[in-house]
């Protein structure tokens, strides 16, 4: 069974990364979720990145604030694909510094970057890739597809 690997530089992350992790279990995809950090966890960083492909993940969100080197680090050790996450900490620059950190990956090791914040769209993404295989995973994306037009459809009746 496929798994996703949810990682954050600091747990001052999980508040925002939560939403991944609610997302994907609402799916039923095993998730396994970890604090690894770029600056202050080097050696686990390098560990982690280098093996995560040997331990049944087959995506791995990664979620990071200010200086955001970890997304994009993950992404050069790994051949996983990464969905980065920037999150607004309490001393970023309006998030910005999380964004550009994580969106401006040099040619060759792509990070598919979602907003700021938005570890729910990271988590149906990785949903997503994982369906690309996964029947049984498409067809709970389709379920939540129809829910979203459901959702949209009855709201527009109390405008008529
Ligand atoms: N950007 C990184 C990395 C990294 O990129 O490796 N490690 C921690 N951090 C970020 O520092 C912010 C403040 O962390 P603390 O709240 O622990 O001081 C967090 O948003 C974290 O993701």
């Amino acid at each position: 069974m496929s798994k996703v690997g949810v990682i954050m530089g600091s747990k001052s992350d999980l508040p925002v990364m939560q939403d991944a992790i609610d997302i994907l279990k609402g799916f039923e995809i095993e998730v396994e979720v970890d604090i690894v950090s770029a600056h202050r966890t080097p050696d686990k960083l390098f560990d982690y990145g280098k093996n995560a492909h040997t331990r049944g993940f087959s995506v791995i969100i990664a979620g990071a604030g200010g200086a955001a080197h970890l997304p994009g680090m993950i992404a050069s050790l790994s051949p996983l694909p990464v969905i980065g996450v920037p999150v607004k900490s309490s001393n970023s620059i309006d998030g910005w510094d999380s964004v550009l950190s994580i969106l401006q990956m040099p040619g060759g090791v792509p990070v598919a970057t979602v907003a700021l914040n938005g570890a729910k769209n990271a988590g149906i993404l990785a949903a997503q890739i994982i369906g690309a295989q996964d029947t049984g995973v498409r067809d709970k994306i389709i379920a939540y597809k129809e829910g979203l037009k459901t959702k949209v459809n009855e709201s527009a009746k109390d405008l008529k």
